[in-house]
This record gives C-alpha cells, structure tokens and sequence, in this order.
C-alpha cells in the first residue's frame, strides 16, 4: 500500500526544473520531511546506462519506437528499484520527468500517438502515476536561450532537434494539461526563479 507522495516535474529544455528542485530539497530537507530527488531517464545506474544511450548525439538513426521503448524500459527499471521502495518508506518523492515527458515528446512531438505511447508506459509503471504533476511551462525560444547559455550543460541528441519540435513539445504538454486537469498543476517558468519557487513550494507543500 502506498505511504509516501509522488511528485514529478515536467516541462521543456530550460524550463528551470532542476533549478528549483534543488531549492525544494533544500527546504524539505531543512524542515525535516523524509524526501528524496530524482531524474528521468536515469536515476539508478542501469537507467543511467540507457540515457547515455538514448541522449547521445552520435545515435542520429535512433527511431522513434527505439527511443519511446528505451524511456519506458528506463523508467520501469527506476520505478522499481528506486521510487516504489521510498514511496513504501513513507518518502515523498521529487522526480524531475517521468511519463508525461513520453507523452509530450514521443507521443505528439514525435507523431506516435499519445494513446499508443501511453499504452507501452502502461506496461512499464502498471498503476503508478504520480499523485501530481507541476509543468513548468515556457517558450522554447527562452528555455532553449537559457541551456545555450548554460556552460555547465552538456547539449545532447534530444537538444538538438529542430525548433518546430520543441515547439510541439511544448504544445503537447498543453494538451496533456487539458487531458489530466487534476493531477497536473500548470506554473509560469518564464518568471524569476524566486517566484517559480515561491509557486512551486506552495503547491508542494499543500499536496504533502
Ligand atoms: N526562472 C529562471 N529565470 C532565468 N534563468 C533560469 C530560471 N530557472 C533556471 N534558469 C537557468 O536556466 C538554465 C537551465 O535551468 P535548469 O537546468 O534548471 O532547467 P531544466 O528544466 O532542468 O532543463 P533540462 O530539462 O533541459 O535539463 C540554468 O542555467 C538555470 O540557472
Ligand atoms: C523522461 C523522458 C525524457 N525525454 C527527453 C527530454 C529531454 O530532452 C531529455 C532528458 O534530458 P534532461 O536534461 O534530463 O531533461 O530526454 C523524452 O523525450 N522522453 C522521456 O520519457
């Protein structure tokens, strides 16, 4: 039976999301709240082995069935191995993407279908959504300027892609919004980190 809560964060490239998972950990760290943070793909060492897989700029033939596959196949192996246990030890659980990502990104940017993308997910986390989702929502244009100017970051297959794609990344997670009214919660990532934050901790801190 579950016990702890599954937050995940969504959004496009540079949207902010780590930024401020960073700040939140912080602060529930520092009030004493049992949490972790994690990532997708990625997480635990088997799903990092497959990211570098999927976000290497050197796999150009990669296709779109191979990649929603690979993601669905890192994803079951992180749910497993690492959320579901700090779930039923009462955690909450901060992972920045999970499936919404496939939906926006290999469901409708790439053309396969929300429904069919949704169908192999299925597979792969059974009955486990989160209990909420915060999407950062913002201009390609922006979020894309912001990891460009990001020297840290290392820019990999799925930045590469045309505008137009992440245009349609961003449009899919509208219609994810309208899909899923009560689980995803919408928030302005075009705003200073300080008022993202000050949204996103208030939420989180009514969901937990
Ligand atoms: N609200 C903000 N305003 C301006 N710059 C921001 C804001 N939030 C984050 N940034 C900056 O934008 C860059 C990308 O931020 P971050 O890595 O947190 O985004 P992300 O959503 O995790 O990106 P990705 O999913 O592409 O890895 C960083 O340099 C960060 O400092
Ligand atoms: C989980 C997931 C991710 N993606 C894409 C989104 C990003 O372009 C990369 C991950 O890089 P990040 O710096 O960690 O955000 O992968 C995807 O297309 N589908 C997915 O399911």
């Amino acid at each position: 039976m579950k016990k702890g809560v599954f937050i995940t964060i969504e959004g496009p490239e540079g949207a902010g999301k780590t930024t401020i998972i960073e700040l939140l950990m912080e602060k529930l760290n520092s009030e004493g709240y049992p949490a972790i943070s994690t990532r997708e793909p990625g997480g635990i060492e088997i799903a990092e082995k497959i990211r570098s897989v999927i976000l290497d700029k050197e796999n150009k033939a990669m296709d779109a069935r191979t990649e929603a596959l690979l993601y669905a196949a890192a994803r079951r192996q992180h749910l497993v191995e690492r959320v579901l246990p700090a779930i039923n030890n009462g955690y909450i659980v901060i992972c920045d993407r999970f499936i919404d990502s496939s939906l926006a990104y290999q469901g409708y940017a790439r053309g396969l279908g929300i429904d069919e993308v949704y169908a192999i997910n299925q597979f792969a986390i059974e009955e486990m959504m989160p209990d909420v989702t915060l999407y950062f929502d913002i201009d390609p244009k922006i979020g894309l300027e912001r990891i460009n100017q990001d020297k840290g970051r290392e820019i990999n297959r799925l930045d590469l892609e045309s505008f137009e794609f992440h245009r349609k990344v961003r449009e899919g997670y509208h219609l994810l919004c309208k899909r899923f009214p009560n689980r995803i919660i919408e928030i302005d990532a075009s705003q200073s980190i300080e008022a993202v934050y000050e949204h996103v901790a208030n939420e989180v801190l009514r969901v937990i």
